[in-house]
């Protein structure tokens, strides 16, 4: 390669791995596998290494990847917080090994392997004993000041107790979401018919940048913590044991080794072992445990010399797209899926796989007949990573994404600002209406927990249940002409199905499946609105749907939409006229006075005599009303501490009052302020 050229490849690397860091640390939306990112990056090191002269001065080779944002303060790190230099192969991690022991002039020394979690690092200080600040990486010098956010991680200890505990100290960790959360999350939005979250990272590092706290301690993140800095201890090891002693949270995964090989046995061992782990992993990281032959080996730019992270490559293999098919979710989402040549993936035969969207499809580029690669990730359904373009046959064409849906054949829509099409055929598709009855009948809803997946597909096929009113319009003789129904079991069912007439109004509201509409939004409909004559009313104005706690534009377009639709009124007037309960029984809290009438209010922060639950409550007994967002018919913003400095700005350029607990306590004894 001519300087020139090596010039040119220089700066477009770059551009693009630049590109790529904004989209997986700002945006929380990479569309790169970590391991062609490496690659990237990789080559421009290379490149560097080769022509230094042509480096550019803002070379994501010279510094961490992300940045500070504007939506909280930012803070200068006492000590830097770099990055991890990254292989993928034992080779390097010999090379590795190498390097450490020419450092350190031929003295023994160890390392201390970890596994590497994948989640988003943070920053925790402590004086006193106490939890001061909690601070995300930023750009490794400067982070986000997140503190009222990492204080609703229940794992990171708010008070230490314990022997020796240093005045000031520092702990570093990954705050991460639990496997299981995450699943549980995604099962929700599904639910409500929200677009799934891409992975379990993503999501933590969009979470910690939630300006309400009480949005984040829903999340149900988790930290584990693996350096502790500032306080005396010889190794890293002891610096470990004390963050044990002290009631952190330390994966019990660690493990010292005394040479290279060691390692490379711990790797072999986590490979497949971390399937097991709560978290999601990619590597080890493999760290000099001696703490002054630490410092001997200093640093680089972006890394310490003294650790390095080994990367499990995720396994992935080539394979015919035979074919794409499309699947419809209960809310007309349809999703494509990869029809493969089987083939065999990290222990499981693999036909078929995710392809996310129809945007994912146009960025793959994908023909029918092209090699695919499909990777297994942490994840259970393998995905579509990229194309073997070196093997694509000159006389494919790229792939039409299907315009009709393929069960009921009516034409699909796309609305504005979503990524999937959707089929408008609510009342006649299929999977829609069985959807729709299986969200009726889940425990959280109408829990008629005798009914399955299989049996409401037979009473779907034998066209006895088409709507979830059906339901109640069952008949025993009905019920027997299903398989494997004999009198004891239809008599079960019956009975289930008349036991959830019992069931609170704000589950009925869940249950029918208004789009957004989730559990907790039920509930606060239920207990605003009272009865379900109301929120119709309500729906017919879109003001008075947005006074009401919680409720966004998207959910009161959703709402209004719903009540809109003849066949949805006439569904809750069959599901009356059955028994259920449509107004709410939970008594109003008691009005205590009408001081605050006609105002609205927003709480925001974290406040000092009060929980911000209490302060709602207090709104709504006074003949408050309680709104979700900053608009100009707010009339008071309620500011606690670290509410977040955007909401603030908007207010304030908004001409909103911002008041404190204390103005509020004046307003609630009918003193101006
Ligand atoms: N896919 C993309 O488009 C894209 C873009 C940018 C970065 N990335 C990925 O992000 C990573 C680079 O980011 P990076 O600079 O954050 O480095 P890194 O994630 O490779 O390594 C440093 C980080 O590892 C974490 N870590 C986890 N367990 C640890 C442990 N036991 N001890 C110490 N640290 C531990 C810490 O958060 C630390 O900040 C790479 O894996 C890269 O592939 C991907
Ligand atoms: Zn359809």
């Amino acid at each position: 390669m001519t300087a020139d050229q090596a010039q040119k490849e220089i700066a477009k690397l770059t551009d693009e791995i630049n590109h790529h860091n904004d989209l997986y640390y700002q945006q929380s939306a990479p569309v790169l596998s970590d391991f062609e990112f490496d690659k990237l990056l990789e080559k421009l090191v290379a490149l560097e290494a080769q022509f230094p002269e042509h480096r550019q001065p803002d070379s994501p080779t010279q510094r961490v990847g992300g940045t500070i944002t504007k939506n909280f303060e930012n803070v200068a790190h006492k000590y830097p917080m770099l990055s991890l230099g990254n292989t993928y192969s034992a080779d390097d991690l010999r090379e590795f090994d190498k390097r450490v022991a020419k450092g350190l002039d031929g003295n023994p020394y160890e390392y201390f392997c970890e596994l590497k979690f994948d989640g988003v690092s943070i920053s925790l200080t402590y004086e006193n004993g106490i939890f001061v600040r909690g601070v995300t990486r930023g750009d490794g010098v400067r982070g986000d000041d997140i503190t009222h956010n990492a204080r609703t991680i229940r794992c990171i200890p708010l008070r230490i107790k314990g022997k020796n505990i240093p005045e000031s100290f520092e702990v570093r960790g990954e705050v991460f979401m639990p496997k299981q959360v995450f699943q549980q999350l995604n099962k929700e939005r599904e639910d409500i018919g929200e677009e799934k979250y891409a992975n379990a990272r993503n999501t933590t590092s969009g979470t910690l940048k939630l300006q309400d706290s009480s949005e984040v301690a829903k999340r149900k993140l988790d930290c584990y913590v693996y350096y502790l800095l500032g306080e005396k201890s010889k190794t890293h090891a002891a610096g470990i044991q004390h963050l044990v002693d002290w009631g952190f949270n330390v994966s019990p995964t660690y493990k010292k080794c005394t040479s290279i090989d060691e390692v490379l046995a711990y790797i072999d061992e986590w490979e497949t072992k971390r399937a097991d782990l709560p978290l999601e992993t990619d590597g080890v990281v493999i760290k000099v445990n001696d703490i002054d032959q630490q410092r001997q080996l200093g640093f680089t730019a972006k890394s310490p010399r003294w650790a390095i992270a080994y990367k499990y490559k995720a396994e992935s293999m080539s394979t015919r797209l035979n074919g794409v098919t499309y699947q419809v979710g209960r809310t007309g989402a349809v999703t494509p899926v990869a029809e493969l040549e089987p083939v065999f993936l990290a222990g499981t035969t693999v036909k078929r796989a995710s392809l996310h969207n129809a945007n994912e499809i146009a960025r793959l580029d994908l023909r029918i007949g092209d090699y695919v690669f499909v990777e297994k990730g942490g994840e259970i359904i393998p995905k579509v990573t990229g194309v073997d373009v070196a093997r694509r046959q000159p006389e494919l064409v790229p792939l039409q994404y299907t315009q009709t849906c393929p069960v009921c054949g009516t034409r699909l829509i796309r609305e504005e600002g979503e990524a999937a099409f959707y089929c408008p055929n609510v009342n006649g598709c299929a999977p829609q209406i069985r959807g729709r009855i299986e969200h009726f009948i889940q425990r959280k809803a109408m829990d008629i927990n005798s009914l399955g997946e299989q049996t409401i597909r037979q009473l779907y096929e034998l066209e006895l249940v088409k709507s979830p009113a059906d339901l109640y319009d069952l008949k025993l003789e009905d019920l027997l002409r299903l398989d494997g129904f004999k009198d004891k079991s239809a008599k079960n069912l019956l009975g289930g199905i008349e036991q959830s007439k019992a069931v609170p109004f704000e589950s009925v509201l869940f249950a029918i499946g208004i789009r957004y509409v989730g559990k907790t939004v039920a509930e606060k409909l239920a207990r605003y609105f009272k009865t379900i004559d109301a929120l119709a009313a309500a729906s017919q104005d879109l003001s008075t749907l947005l006074a009401a706690p919680e409720v966004g534009e998207k959910i009161a377009e959703s709402v209004q939409r719903f009540f809109q639709d003849p066949e949805n009124r006439r569904e809750v007037d069959r599901l009356r006229a059955a028994g259920l309960q449509l107004e709410s029984t939970a008594r109003e809290p008691e009005k205590e006075s009408e001081v605050l009438a006609n105002k609205s209010f927003l709480v925001s922060g974290v406040f000092q005599r009060y929980e911000r639950e209490q302060l709602h409550d207090i709104v709504v007994k006074n003949g408050g009303r309680l709104v979700s967002s900053v608009s100009k018919k707010l009339d008071y913003l309620l500011a606690g501490d670290n509410m977040g400095p955007s909401k603030r700005e908007k207010a304030e350029s908004l001409g909103v009052r911002i008041i404190s607990e204390t103005d509020f306590e004046a307003l609630l004894r009918g003193e101006s302020i």
